[in-house]
């Protein structure tokens, strides 16, 4: 694979912002091997946002040559007082249920789950003179305004009385980049302030400074698009979509990968969709993930109602689908029976795997951790 052909499987659809893509294609030119990172933290269960919108955009990558991995969130999780704030608990939901459905996602997404480095954050902590220095290093370098902004990282805003814990996690997140060695760092667009201040900084640190080619670098930013809640009115702005987002918090905006086929199409049939309205429009961004990433090999089909004069109609493209929307030629309801269908047919097999694989174990678990957690 060329540079250039890299290039396009690391900037398609769900990526919405490269910081910057000319250095991403002078790094991917030096031709060494390029160290990728996305974190999570460890709370409830796993949707479609973090399992199938991140992991599509780790896959890319790791077809693109790129030397995958993922962190485990625990320490960020316990400071951000997830599951309780209980690390215990945390750093066992991150080796089972996290780390097993990541890699059964990857699998089913074609790629190579083997081949996907975890590290769970607290391994990295551990005797690590080097990584503290680093903290109190990144704290001389940034200002209470840098982390005031960067709150939305952790999915919270700046009030009177935020926990100090709130205020030291974004360091945490900066100085992950740096001990990893990620020469790029992911995640939604909710997680820019992170990597920005990253960036602002990466030639300046003394302690795991990222290096490529013996030099000393700057990490690329890499963004995918947060799929919005199902339930989105229409009338957030770009900014307010964060908060909009499909969220494991609010159970009903989300698709679960662990759903049945019959909650993933109730879910879908319930979801905003508004007439000829394609942004902000849940339903037309499940279409474009689930639908039309890959090149098709049968076209998308919308089936008329009888009464409606009947007939089908085909799509090969997202554009030609978004169009077609735009113009009011397609139905709402005729567009999410159509998408339901798709996106059952290709979470399928992790379905399956939770009902009667491996995952059902696991979901069984899970299950009882939320009931003590909630
Ligand atoms: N709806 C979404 N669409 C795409 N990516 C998402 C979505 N929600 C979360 N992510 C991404 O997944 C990663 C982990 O996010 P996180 O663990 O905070 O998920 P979450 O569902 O928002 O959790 P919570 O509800 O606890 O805030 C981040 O990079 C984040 O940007
Ligand atoms: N802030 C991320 C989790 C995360 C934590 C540490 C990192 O280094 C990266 C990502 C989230 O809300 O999901």
């Amino acid at each position: 694979m060329d540079v250039e052909e890299k290039l396009s499987l690391i900037t398609r659809y769900p990526t919405e912002e490269v910081l910057t893509v000319d250095e991403l294609r002078q790094y991917l030119e030096t031709g060494a091997r390029l160290k990728h990172y996305i974190g999570f933290e460890i709370s409830g269960y796993i949707h479609i946002g973090t399992g199938i919108v991140s992991l599509s955009k780790v896959v890319d990558l790791q077809k693109a040559g790129v030397e995958v991995s993922i962190l485990l969130a625990d320490i960020h999780s316990w400071l951000n007082n997830k599951l309780g704030g209980d690390l215990e608990l945390i750093r066992r939901v991150a080796n089972r249920y996290y780390v097993e459905t990541f890699r059964k996602v990857i699998e089913v997404l074609g790629g190579d789950p083997d081949n996907v480095r975890f590290y769970m954050a607290s391994d990295l902590y551990h005797n690590n003179d080097d990584y503290w220095y680093l903290i109190l290093d990144l704290a001389r370098m940034t200002n209470m305004a840098d982390i005031r902004h960067s709150l939305t990282i952790l999915g919270r805003k700046m009030g009177e009385s935020v926990p100090m814990s709130w205020l030291v996690y974004p360091l945490l997140q900066v100085a992950d980049v740096f001990v990893i060695g990620s020469h790029i760092a992911h995640g939604g667009i909710d997680q820019r302030k992170a990597y920005v201040l990253a960036r602002e900084v990466a030639l300046k640190v003394r302690f795991y400074p990222l290096m490529l080619n013996n030099e000393k670098v700057k990490p690329i930013a890499l963004f995918h698009s947060l799929i919005p809640a199902l339930n989105i009115t229409g009338k957030e702005s770009r900014e307010e979509l964060s908060e909009m987002k499909m969220s494991k918090s609010l159970p009903d905006t989300a698709i679960f990968l662990h759903d049945s086929v019959e909650a993933v199409r109730q879910k879908i049939l319930k979801a905003y969709c508004p007439p000829r309205e394609v942004q902000m429009n849940p339903v037309i961004e499940l279409a474009h993930l689930f639908s039309f990433r890959e090149r098709r090999d049968k076209p998308f089909i919308i089936k008329r109602p009888q009464q409606y004069g009947g007939g089908q109609l085909e799509f090969w493209s997202f554009n030609e689908l978004t169009k077609a929307y735009t113009e009011g030629k397609i139905h709402p309801l005729d567009l999410k029976n159509a998408v339901a269908d798709e996106v059952i047919e290709r979470l399928e097999p992790i379905i399956r795997w939770f009902q009667e694989g491996q995952g059902a174990h696991l979901i069984e678990e899970m299950g009882n951790i939320m009931k003590i957690t909630r």
